[in-house]
């Protein structure tokens, strides 16, 4: 069950949300600044000549100066995201990383490097060239910095949703490199070092994480049962698939049956299929709860507690609804509203007590419900007063139902009451509704019969005029 928090007013799954989403956000400025001094961490490897920390596995790639100095300026970018007066500043950082991108990206197309102009321990990396090792920004890695960069600039222009996209976006090209250096396939990553993929990860999370209120990574986060499923549905979409495809890349290596392949599809499929199937069951099961709350509250919404009649607010709304569609029938027959009011009842209470008044009061309501038919409505319009609602009738019929009404209630047999004080005994106003759609209209007609009623002395019916 929801609470309500006590000093912002907020139910305690809101307090969930917004305090979740604020941790994120934190995490996402922290990973930011851990990333910004790895990235200082693999310059200085550059630096002093430690070549471990720009390639931490000898064979494989290295991380790029270049591509350490956008990670830098990304990663205090992400730090001071948010932060007062910072805006000028990040927004300088991701115009500075943007430029460096742009240029080098127009290295690969138009053969000269303008982004040598940025380039930090270029002998370094002369060397490592010179040695056939693999040092460079690849085409990758510029790519997923530039998105990045954009990503941050959206943010700082306040286009959450865009730069959550983007860094979305992004996010694919380490998660393909990973992959590959997980299934050893080289064609996967390139030139993109474990580092740079691991600093590509980490600030791909970083910018989602700080537009943790805004679209998908909000709705993922949600306590409520669309981001628990969301939850389980990314963590199992994303690891299942992968470690399938880890074996079947295993099995095509050992073998060359080209048919593994197949099996890798249409178990993906068939995954997904059950993924969705899943989920499906769980929210139908969570949907199915709710809706009978809402049906239940809807009723005691609409019933009265004592009795269990329909209330005033239900009588209204279905007599005005009838009232409607009898208009348009051409029907001879009138609907009729009858008030029902028992007789002294206040002396019940005053000589049985309170506990006796009830006790009438749901035995009266039983002896009303036996006069509704199809089509009729009764309710209780509080105290001791109730009404009908009767369709299709004759002057006379009326007259006949509310007669048998009053004799039903004589009759009726309270044990230590009806026994010690004799019968009860009700009053009861007639009124025609007379073509007429405005149910208060006749209802108040009603009520004026049953005052007449009352002041005859009691014990009768009488129709208004
Ligand atoms: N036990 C009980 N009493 C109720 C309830 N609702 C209203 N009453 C009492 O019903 C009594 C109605 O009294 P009056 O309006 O004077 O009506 P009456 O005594 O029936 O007199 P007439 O209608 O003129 O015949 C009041 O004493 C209310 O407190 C209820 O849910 N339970």
């Amino acid at each position: 069950m929801s609470v309500i928090h006590p000093i912002s007013g907020l139910k305690n799954e809101q307090v969930k949300e917004t305090n979740l989403s604020d941790f994120v956000k934190k995490v996402g400025r922290k990973i930011g600044l851990a990333t910004a001094l790895l990235g200082m961490v693999t310059l200085a490897g550059y630096a002093f000549g430690i070549e471990f920390l720009y390639r931490p596995i000898a064979t494989e790639p290295a991380t790029n100066p270049l591509t350490a100095l956008v990670v830098i300026l990304l990663g205090f970018g992400l730090e001071i995201h948010g932060r007062m007066l910072s805006n000028r500043f990040s927004f300088f950082l991701a115009i500075a990383s943007i430029v460096i991108c742009v240029t080098h990206l127009a290295s690969f197309f138009y053969i000269s490097d303008f982004s040598q102009i940025f380039m930090l321990f270029e002998s370094v990396v002369y060397e490592d060239l010179m040695q056939g090792k693999n040092n460079s920004m690849g085409m990758n890695t510029t790519l997923m910095l530039l998105l990045l960069a954009i990503a941050h600039l959206l943010y700082i222009f306040r286009q959450a949703n865009y730069s959550q996209l983007l860094s979305f976006t992004a996010l694919c090209i380490p998660m393909i490199s990973i992959t590959g250096y997980a299934y050893g396939l080289t064609s996967f990553y390139g030139a993109m070092s474990l580092l740079s993929t691991t600093f590509g990860v980490f600030l791909c999370l970083g910018t989602l994480a700080i537009t943790a209120d805004n679209g998908g990574v909000r709705a993922i986060l949600s306590p409520y049962i669309g981001g628990r499923i969301a939850r389980i549905q990314i963590v199992l979409g994303y690891f299942v698939p992968l470690i399938i495809g880890y074996l079947v890349i295993r099995s095509l290596m050992n073998s060359d049956q080209n048919s593994v392949f197949g099996i890798y599809v249409v178990s993906i499929c068939w995954f997904i299929a059950l993924l969705v199937v899943v989920s499906a069951i769980v929210q139908e099961q969570v949907d199915g709860k709710r809706r009978e709350v809402e049906k239940a509250l809807q009723l005691s919404a609409m019933t009265d507690e004592l009795t269990q009649l329909p209330n005033r607010r239900h009588f209204m709304e279905k007599a005005t609804e009838a009232l409607i569609k009898e208009k348009s029938d051409i029907s001879e027959l009138s609907s009729w509203v009858l008030m029902v009011d028992i007789d002294h009842f206040k002396k019940i209470n005053d000589t049985e007590g309170h506990e006796m008044g009830d006790k009438v009061l749901v035995e009266f309501a039983l002896i009303m419900n036996k006069f509704v038919g199809p089509g009729d409505l009764v309710c209780r319009l509080g105290g001791e007063e109730f009404a009908f609602f009767f369709s299709q009738k004759t002057a006379p019929e009326m007259s006949e139902i509310a007669n048998n009404i009053l004799q039903s209630v004589e009759d009726m047999t309270i044990p230590s009451y009806t026994d010690v004080y004799g019968s009860i005994t009700t009053s009861i106003g007639c009124a025609k509704s007379e073509d007429k759609t405005d149910i208060d209209h006749v209802l108040r007609l009603a009520d004026y019969a049953l005052y007449a009623s009352k002041n005859a002395g009691r014990n009768r019916v009488m129709f208004a005029a």
